[in-house]
């Protein structure tokens, strides 16, 4: 289990005001959980990450992953960020073995590994080709396939579809929910979109305006139903999904107007 508890974050900015990126946020992810964190742009989201990823401090509060403190990154979590970080002049195959390397893998095991991500993926005919030949939507299926690569308990993933065209979009959301139903990973995973939350989320907070806080959250089982039977379309046509989109969107519309009356 990955426990968030009461989780603040407070940044010294340029000007020596203090910014409150981060108030009091708690959640956990159980076994086989996906949670997503919804919100403007600028309400924490990716403060909320990187601290879990163990990229920065948190200022009060606490995450324990599976009982033991995080206090800084660990293999046990796997980033994606919406800016794949493949390296350019290496293979398919070899950005997707990097983490194994540092692991202590030997050189036919990592590459045995990476085809298998590869293949979970749907790209193992692109193993040796280098990220300049792949698409948008293919970097970060390399990506998800990176991020998997030292079998982590959880995935972060911070926009990874965001740069993403809609249908690559859909693709791609699909994809995930194809492997997180063959791998049994606990995901957390941060958008803007309220479609995307409600099709990948088992928890959705939704987060309102500095300071980030929960004003919201939802227990879902859209993704369980994907999962089942595949038919992305009859989830997001029907009467439920829409009702549910409606009433995010209006908390997430109060949530911006008491920020821009305070
Ligand atoms: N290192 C930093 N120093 C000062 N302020 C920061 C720092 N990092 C983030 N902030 C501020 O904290 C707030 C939250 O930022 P964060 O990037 O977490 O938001 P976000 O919800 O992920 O936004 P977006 O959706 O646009 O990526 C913002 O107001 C940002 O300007």
């Amino acid at each position: 289990m990955l426990q968030v508890d009461h989780a603040s974050v407070f940044f010294a900015a340029w000007d020596g005001r203090t910014v409150h990126a981060l108030d009091r946020v708690s959640f956990n992810i159980p076994e086989r959980g996906i949670v997503v964190a919804l919100g403007s742009s600028g309400c924490g989201k990716s403060t909320l990450l990187n601290a879990i990823a163990g990229f920065l401090p948190l200022s009060e509060g606490s995450i324990t992953l599976d009982g033991r403190p995080v206090s800084g990154p660990g293999s046990d979590r796997g980033v994606v960020f919406q800016k794949d970080s493949l390296l350019p002049w290496k293979s398919v195959a070899d950005n997707v073995a990097l983490g194994l390397q540092f692991a202590g893998l030997g050189r036919s095991e990592r590459r045995e590994r990476a085809l298998e991500l590869l293949r979970l993926v749907g790209l193992t005919d692109f193993a040796n080709a280098t990220p300049y030949e792949l698409s948008g939507g293919m970097r970060q299926r390399v990506g998800i396939a990176r991020a998997l690569a030292t079998d982590p308990d959880i995935l972060l993933m911070d926009e990874p579809f965001g740069a993403l065209d809609s249908l690559t979009r859909e693709q791609m959301q699909e994809l995930l929910i194809s492997i997180w139903a063959r791998t049994n990973k606990r995901i957390f995973f941060i958008t803007h979109s309220i479609e995307e939350a409600l099709f990948l989320g088992t928890e959705v907070l939704v987060m309102s305006p500095r300071p980030g806080r929960v004003v919201a959250r939802f227990n879902l089982d859209f993704v369980h139903r994907l999962a089942a039977n595949g038919d992305a379309r009859s989830i997001t046509t029907s009467r439920e999904f829409a009702e549910l989109r409606e009433e995010i969107r209006a908390i997430l519309h109060n949530a911006d107007n008491i920020r821009s009356a305070a």
